[in-house]
């Protein structure tokens, strides 16, 4: 991957969008003024033009443009909306800057999930939301802005990161691999691939069966996909026709998602090609969002990197919500000792700021967290709910800290237990994934790009200029999604854990350029083989009763003779698609020929190569109401507890076959009408 660039253009506007309350409503006004429609890029045009920045004095600006417009009632609000956001709805970075420490609802984790519900809870005005985000700010991180970057930020340790390391997994022989999970406002969304998959029906059909709540099959839940969606141009604009069904999306949600804005026409026509000439194991699909993702599709949709900041921004022009970021947040059980000054793995000083929190789980007092920025020790209290959203990784961590979890092994680690909830940081499922890649007799791959700094340059340039170009991509194009064959061998021991006959086992991106993008010359095309139905489960567990610890983190890669036999079906599935006549003459060769193993010798490459896929869900699953096993009920409300609910990807039942990013959308969409619900 490129190198990382150090400096923030200073005309990085919808960044500045995103964390500028005022200018959000001034973006609104303008855009009804002059455009008239709901797409907001003529506005952000407008602005650019205006060089409208935060700066207070452009504000007249704006003003200037409202007083000509009087007629236009529609700005009134907009511009009132914008004032009062501007006045009441922050950022803090210092705890002692916060108004106060009472709220409704106190959301830990701005992730995914966390951001959604702050979002839809404080469309009713007479809530109030504190959410606590451990990690950075985004404003301004280039890696996280620019979407080619995007393997910038989990490359290796630095302050975005987490920086986890799993336990040693069996089925990688023994290797302790990174474990990605981001420490920066917006979660991992701020610094992951932006692949937009929702998974078949039949997955969110399983969800339902499992929990015995219809509201979480795929009928009930394409509304709240719908809801959370907005459809958007791809950045070149060029011609979709062909390349997604329009009846599947919505262009009225709150996330952006698009088309590829770049094209790669000669490998792009290889790809289609193979579907043309192996129809019966690679058909076309137009759009795999439809909930029937069998077949081969355009990557499509994609996250534009740079709006996805713009959630944050849609939180904040409404009122009553304050979110605080840069503390670590962890729990704690007894006393302000075991804070301490301890770092983290010896590469964040958490004593820089961090929230030390605990849950509180206790009947008489209002549900609470409690944290810790630098010494000081706050305690931010709900009168309504507390909602954990900080990922399957850090949910079950705080759970566990507070003394929620299995009692035996927290006993054992002197944490008192006051809720034996066993299921807490169990079930933990990942995908595991490897590459494979081919030298090719074409040019036109991202490959010069990124051996050529000139190259390189012009590129940035360009996403600077116009936010076009190579860089508003990752190198895929499309996803291949298939099933192993039904007279697989293995399903003479093993049931098949697919969701249903729909759901695909295993999933192709393809794309130009080497993987890991450091080759020295020649030219490129990779595929990334994810082996989406794991039957393999690992945890969350802590490793002591010091907080600060990081947990341990297994994600029981490979362990199973089922997952072991899929991954080796990826690879060869991933041949089958280049041995379509129409990449004879474009393929020079694979860069390791997996298909000249055996069986021993490939099964080693893959212990030695794969990895997860940063998928982790389940750590908090949710079961039926009546089940004996499950960490929170269809309601997302914690069993056995009171006023906890947790809203995020560890209570996903069943890994979905897709990225679960999407899935973890959909899961906070409905989790916060769940709450309104309850509160209206
Ligand atoms: C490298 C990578 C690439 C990925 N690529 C894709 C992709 O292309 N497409 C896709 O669909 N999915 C992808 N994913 C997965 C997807 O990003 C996650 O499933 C999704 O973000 C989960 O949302 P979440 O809200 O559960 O958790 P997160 O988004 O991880 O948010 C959790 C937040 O809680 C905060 N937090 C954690 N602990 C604490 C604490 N103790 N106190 C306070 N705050 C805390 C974290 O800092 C974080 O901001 C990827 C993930 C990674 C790591």
């Amino acid at each position: 991957m490129p190198s990382r660039a150090t400096s923030v253009p200073s005309y990085d506007l919808p960044c500045i969008l995103a964390h500028a309350p005022f200018l959000g409503a001034a973006q609104e006004a303008i855009q009804l003024l002059f455009d008239g429609t709901r797409t907001k890029y003529a506005a952000r045009k407008v602005l650019m033009l205006l060089d409208i920045d935060d700066d207070p004095a452009d504000y007249w600006v704006v003003v200037l443009v409202w007083v000509c417009d009087c007629a236009r009632k529609m700005l009134i609000p907009w511009l009132l909306l914008g004032l009062a956001g501007n006045c009441l709805a922050k950022i803090y970075e210092d705890v002692s800057d916060l108004p106060g420490l009472d709220y409704d609802f106190v959301i830990v984790g701005a992730g995914a999930a966390g951001n959604v519900v702050a979002n839809r809870l404080t469309e009713n005005p007479n809530f109030s939301v504190l959410v606590l985000e451990a990690g950075v700010s985004n404003e301004g991180v280039i890696d996280a802005i620019v979407p080619f970057f995007w393997a910038n930020l989990s490359a290796e340790p630095n302050i975005y990161e987490w920086n986890y390391t799993t336990t040693p997994q069996v089925g990688l022989n023994n290797r302790s691999v990174p474990y990605s999970r981001a420490h920066i406002l917006g979660g991992c969304t701020s610094h992951n691939a932006m692949v937009y998959t929702r998974g078949s029906a039949e997955d969110y059909n399983r969800w339902a069966d499992v929990t015995k709540d219809p509201g979480w099959s795929w009928d009930s839940l394409l509304p709240y996909f719908f809801k959370n969606e907005k459809w958007t141009p791809p950045a070149d604009k060029h011609d979709t026709h062909g390349e997604f069904n329009p009846a599947v999306h919505s262009t009225y949600g709150i996330n952006s998602v698009s088309l590829s804005g770049s094209r790669w026409p000669i490998f792009e026509n290889q790809v289609i090609q193979t579907t043309r000439e192996f129809p019966e194991e690679f058909p076309f699909n137009l759009d795999y969002n439809s909930g029937e993702p069998l077949g081969v599709g355009k990557l499509d949709p994609i996250y534009y990197r740079w709006r996805q900041a713009k959630l944050i921004g849609d939180i904040i022009p409404r009122t009553k919500i304050h979110t605080a970021t840069e503390f670590t947040c962890s729990a704690a059980r007894t006393s302000l000792e075991a804070c301490g000054s301890t770092d983290h793995r010896g590469r964040r000083d958490l004593r820089r700021g961090g929230i030390f929190a605990r849950y509180m789980y206790s009947v008489k007092e209002r549900t609470q967290f409690t944290f810790l920025q630098a010494d000081p020790f706050f305690t931010a209290k709900a009168s309504k709910e507390m909602i954990l959203s900080a990922g399957s990784v850090g949910t079950p961590a705080i759970l566990l800290n507070s003394g929620v979890g299995d009692k035996s092994a927290l006993t054992a680690l002197g944490i008192t237990s006051v809720l034996d909830l066993p299921s807490v940081g169990q079930n933990a499922t990942d995908q595991p994934a490897i590459f494979a890649e081919w030298s090719v007799n074409s040019t036109q791959t991202l490959d010069p790009i990124e051996q050529n700094t000139n190259l390189l340059n012009e590129a940035y340039a360009q996403w600077n200029a116009s936010r076009t170009g190579p860089f508003t991509n990752i190198g895929t194009t499309h996803i291949a999604w298939t099933r192993l064959d039904a007279n697989s061998p293995i399903f003479e021991s093993v049931t098949d854990p697919a969701a249903g006959p729909k759901t695909p086992h295993i999933e192709i991106l393809v794309g130009t350029g080497s993987e890991s993008g450091d080759g020295p010359t020649g030219n490129f095309i990779n595929f990334l083989m994810v082996m989406l139905t794991p039957t393999s489960r690992g945890s969350i567990t802590l490793q002591s009763n010091n907080p600060f610890d990081p947990p341990l983190i297994d994600p029981g890669i490979l362990i199973t003779d089922f997952d072991l036999f899929a991954i080796r079906e990826s690879i060869k599935k991933a041949y089958r698609f280049v041995e379509a006549p129409v990449w004879k003459d474009y393929i020079i060769a694979p860069t390791v020929n997996f298909l000249n193993m055996s069986t021993d010798a490939l099964d080693e490459f893959i212990r030695n190569t794969s990895s997860p896929a940063a998928h982790m869900v389940s750590t908090a699953a949710m079961s039926a109401k009546d089940a004996s096993y499950g960490v929170v009920n269809p309601d997302l409300l914690v069993k056995g507890a009171s006023g906890l609910r947790i809203i995020d990807a560890s209570i996903i039942p069943f890994i979905p076959s897709a990225h679960t990013q999407a899935p973890t959308y959909v899961v906070a969409e409905r989790g916060a009408d769940l709450i309104k619900a309850r509160w209206k």
